[in-house]
């Protein structure tokens, strides 16, 4: 059963080498989509796994800056209260007489009792007066300095375990100071009040700088270096009492703590690095130690950060080198990074397994590669057999023409064809003359020459749409579409022609001319469509040449040529 016409036109189509290829392209396709899929969820996990080791540590970093930050606004409310209301003690009335006495001395402390009070020290009125940001002209000047003491006794009675802050202070814009840290030399108070009190810190809670009056954040950095770490953070917020700035408190944190702080979170990870920022991304610690090489953010990469904290409160960006993760403090005016490195990523679980998943997929991607190749050779080596197997079906291996089977079909198809377009068809049948001679004289094998020759011969003669084919041991037969009995005449007088032509060698040494006997008929000679019939008309006028003499062209059935 013939197969539908549809299904051999996709046959045609489907190329067995491009069908392989499709297939392999498909599979490899999918097996990378799969493979970065799988990449993307280790990634997903690996930056989540970086955000929780970061989250951690901001959050325990936090909790101790709550402490701090806690305590600094605590006392805030204590001076606050006891500038307004002052307790009616005796030793505190001593006190305001003794400022009254001491203020217009260059510099002076009150110093009550030392075990549980802290020293205030001071500086004179005409200090005071010749400084614009400071000012002696309040009315509650007085309660401020006996607030300052019982700041002092508060101070002495609180003993921070959160070792975070090193250093709390009171400097006040009426000339005096007081301080956690009370080694004061006598000699040192005036440069260390100017010092405070020319400090941006201070300088920054004026109401103009500071309206919220809220607590600020300064870092003292180095001038020389911007990568080197900072020297201090200071805490500080504004002491006001009815609209008035008295002053303001201030709490020095440990840098160094900061960094002990930074390099515990590092201890049980063994890996990562954590960096703490000012909102200026001044670094303020880090937790490389003194032989390890802190990571520096180029310009460009500071930049993009900035910028990514202006939209959120944590988050992460992967440099060529090293993956950052971020998270903003809530008790602090800065933000805490944590570097990880490409090679310690890539000795931990998640670049362990990533590699194992791109090397499997490298070696997938080779056997698949590989098998895409045998199996490409195969198919090319199956399609030349086909062909060959196809050829050998269809036409003749020693004259290489159509043989008999593949002649009949071809034959009947252009007869049909003629037959619907209303064109002539033509037939010649050629027989080799003596043939046997030839075998019989110089053997098969100069036979079989004679034979191809004559046959190329009869190719050179026709055009590509004309069907020639071996019908028999030295007979041919020649269909020409669209000739008429006259042209068809024509061309077998020609092919008899150069047939006869030449001497062709056929043994050592041995030429010999050959000739050949034509019989031609045409559908024109009576309007006959049959290929059978044309055949068996041209056959037998073959024969009449063969009768009349050979080496001639017989047309009719009463004239040869
Ligand atoms: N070498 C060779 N000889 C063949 C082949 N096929 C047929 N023959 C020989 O061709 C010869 C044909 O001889 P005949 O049919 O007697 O015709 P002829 O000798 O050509 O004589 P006429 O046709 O009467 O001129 C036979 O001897 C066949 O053996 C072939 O493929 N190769």
């Amino acid at each position: 059963m013939d197969r539908p016409s549809w299904l051999k036109r996709l046959s045609r189509r489907k190329n067995p080498g491009r069908v392989v290829n499709l297939c392999f392209i498909i599979v490899l396709f999918f097996s990378t989509l799969l493979t970065w899929r799988e990449i993307v969820v280790l990634e997903d996990a690996y930056i989540s796994s970086q955000r929780n080791n970061l989250e951690n540590v901001a959050h325990e970093m936090d909790a101790r800056l709550q402490f701090n930050v806690d305590r600094l606004l605590f006392f805030r409310n204590g001076v606050q209260s006891a500038i307004s209301t002052p307790l009616a003690f005796e030793v505190l009335d001593n006190a305001r007489g003794e400022f009254e006495q001491k203020r217009q001395a260059p510099a002076w402390n009150i110093a009550l009792d030392k075990r549980r009070t802290l020293p205030v020290y001071g500086v004179s009125d005409d200090f005071v007066n010749k400084t614009s940001i400071l000012t002696r002209e309040n009315t509650l000047l007085e309660n401020e300095i006996t607030a300052t003491l019982e700041l002092g006794y508060l101070l002495r009675l609180s003993h921070s375990t959160q070792r975070l802050a090193e250093r709390m202070l009171y400097v006040s814009r009426g000339g005096f100071f007081l301080s956690s840290d009370p080694k004061q030399n006598p000699q040192t108070i005036i440069t260390t009040y100017y010092g405070l009190v020319t400090s941006p810190w201070f300088a920054m809670q004026s109401q103009r700088n500071n309206p919220g009056r809220g607590i600020r954040w300064n870092t003292l950095q180095e001038a020389d270096s911007a990568a080197t770490e900072a020297q201090k953070v200071t805490a500080s917020v504004p002491i006001d009492v009815d609209q008035y700035w008295f002053g303001v408190l201030a709490m020095d944190f440990s840098v160094s703590e900061m960094k002990n702080f930074l390099l515990s979170a590092v201890e049980g990870e063994r890996e990562g690095e954590y960096q703490l920022y000012d909102s200026r991304m001044h670094l303020i610690a880090t937790s490389a130690g003194a032989d390890d090489y802190p990571l520096r953010l180029t310009v460009r990469e500071e930049a993009q950060l900035a910028n990514d904290f202006g939209y959120d409160n944590r988050g992460g960006i992967r440099l060529v080198t090293s993956y950052i993760s971020w998270e903003k403090l809530r008790n602090f005016d800065g933000v805490l990074l944590r570097i990880h490195r490409l090679h310690e990523g890539v000795r931990g679980d998640f670049g362990t397994i990533t590699i194992a998943l791109a090397l499997v997929w490298m070696l997938f991607t080779a056997m698949l590669l590989f098998s895409w190749w045998v199996i490409r050779r195969m198919v090319a080596n199956m399609a030349g057999l086909q062909e060959s197997l196809q050829w050998r079906a269809w036409y003749d291996a020693l004259t290489r023409l159509y043989n008999r089977g593949a002649l009949f079909e071809r034959a009947l198809d252009a007869v049909q064809e003629c037959k619907q377009k209303q064109l002539p068809i033509s037939v010649i049948q050629i027989d080799l003359d003596h043939f046997k001679r030839i075998n019989d004289e110089y053997g098969h094998q100069a036979g079989d020459r004679v034979l191809s020759h004559a046959a190329s011969l009869i190719s050179s003669k026709i055009r590509d749409t004309d069907i020639a084919g071996r019908v028999g041991g030295e007979e041919f037969c020649v269909v020409l579409p669209g000739a008429s009995r006259e042209t068809a005449l024509e061309i077998a007088e020609r092919i008899r022609n150069r047939i006869n032509m030449r001497e062709i060698l056929v043994g050592k040494g041995a030429t010999m001319r050959i000739s050949a006997s034509l019989g031609v008929s045409s559908s024109d000679e009576n309007g006959h469509y049959d290929f059978e019939l044309l055949q068996s008309v041209a056959d037998r006028r073959l024969y009449q040449a063969k009768q009349e003499g050979r080496n001639r062209v017989c047309a009719s059935d009463t004239s040869t040529l």
